[in-house]
């Protein structure tokens, strides 16, 4: 998948598709490709579609390794972790996408000033609570939006399928009284003057919590939360502080945030990864060498929260625009059928390299890392 295009929904010949000796239920990437799509899709890759949800648990084994693993990695032990690890990934996608509702959302005023909707999401593949930070007022979810059994306009309003602001003495989750009685519709309604900003991000409690200069996940969170609070014609150059006050101009957007920590291995597992980094090992490797597959994330969830939230084809034909350096993820998150259309792929450079060293990440840690990605991952950091 590396020679993807960069840009605009890729179209690539599919993989050849024999659907034989499948559960039923189940089809692997390139039949998915192939029956689903038709022929221009291309097949989806390896790396992203294993396991179809993420581990509840931390996985992980007894390693018996010599004081090198790198060196027994290329040696004797290659051919049988590849194996392993090329079996442990073998593509399987559900036919369709999961069914996601969002259960809660509410405002959340950010220490930069922006504002954004936190909304968290339940799902029917694992029992992990995905979220989706809603930047704008022109992304809402259906399923959150959607009239409940029995519920009062109390009810509607405590679990946030409100339109407007919440004040007190508000009694009608429909109208804003303070916005001259306006009734703001569903995510049908909107238009998009820019295809909306969309960040897929996978879980980091190292980089994003923790202070990690291992990674750079951190500083994408940031940077896409950044990205969605400003107006669009900002959004190629760094955005001066007064962008600010402008912020009811921005394109908005949403960061779905994926409990699918260390690429999907977990944080225990990750941590052991770290080690073998320091013993000479690169981020693939340790994965590797750890039984793991190099990615073992899904995006399918994804996907279906993006459908929920008004960014799926249905409701904008002319696409969103994502923020990845990740050729894979551009296809992955389209979904079986093109649920989803990516217009245009915007990339994430590190504020390190766009500064010259002037601000962002400093580290050894973080140049090998970002080395990986581009020369393994088929990462474009441009
Ligand atoms: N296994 C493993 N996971 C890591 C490591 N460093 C970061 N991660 C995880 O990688 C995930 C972030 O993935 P990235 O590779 O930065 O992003 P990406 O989704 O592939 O691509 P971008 O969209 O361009 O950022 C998070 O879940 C991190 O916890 C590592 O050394 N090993």
């Amino acid at each position: 998948m590396t020679d993807l295009p960069a840009h605009a929904s890729p179209k690539l010949p599919p993989h050849s598709p024999p659907l034989s000796n499948k559960p039923e239920g189940l089809l692997d990437d390139a039949s998915q490709g192939s029956t689903s799509v038709g022929e221009h899709t291309p097949a989806l890759p390896d790396s992203l579609l294993s396991p179809a949800f993420t581990p509840p648990a931390t996985p992980g084994g007894t390693l018996n390794l010599d004081l090198n693993p790198t060196k027994v990695l290329h040696q004797s032990q290659t051919a049988s972790i590849r194996h392993q690890s090329e079996h442990s990934k073998t593509p399987k996608l559900l036919p369709q996408l999961p069914e996601v509702e969002c259960i809660v959302r509410a405002r959340i005023p950010t220490t930069n000033g922006a504002e954004m909707f936190l909304h968290l999401y339940h799902n029917d593949l694992d029992g992990k609570e995905h979220l989706a930070i809603v930047f704008g007022n022109k992304i809402r979810s259906r399923s959150l939006d959607s009239v409940r059994p029995g519920e009062t306009e109390m009810d509607r309003m405590i679990r946030g399928a409100y339109v407007g602001k919440l004040h007190p003495g508000r009694v009608s989750s429909w109208y804003d009284d303070e916005k001259t009685g306006s009734h703001e519709g569903g995510s049908s309604s909107n238009q998009y003057v820019e295809p909306p900003l969309v960040r897929i991000h996978s879980e980091c409690y190292t980089g994003e919590t923790a202070w990690s200069a291992r990674c750079d996940c951190g500083e994408q969170l940031d940077e896409a939360a950044r990205l969605m609070s400003f107006p669009v014609e900002d959004l190629t150059s760094d955005a001066p502080p007064e962008a600010q006050s402008l912020r009811s101009q921005s394109a908005g957007g949403v960061i779905i945030y994926l409990r699918q920590e260390g690429r999907g291995i977990g944080l225990g597992e990750k941590l052991k990864a770290y080690n073998l980094q320091d013993l000479g090992s690169d981020t693939v490797e340790a994965n590797l060498l750890l039984r793991h597959p190099a990615d073992a994330r899904s995006y399918g969830l994804a996907t279906a929260m993006l459908t929920d939230l008004g960014c799926g084809a249905d409701a904008i034909p002319q696409g969103i625009r994502l923020l990845t350096n990740n050729p894979d993820k551009v296809r992955a998150i389209e979904g079986p059928n093109r649920e989803v259309l990516v217009k245009e792929r915007m990339p994430m450079v590190p504020l390190a390299w766009r500064t010259g060293g002037q601000r962002g990440i400093k580290s050894s840690e973080i140049e090998g890392y970002l080395r990986t990605k581009i020369s393994k991952m088929g990462h474009m950091l441009q």
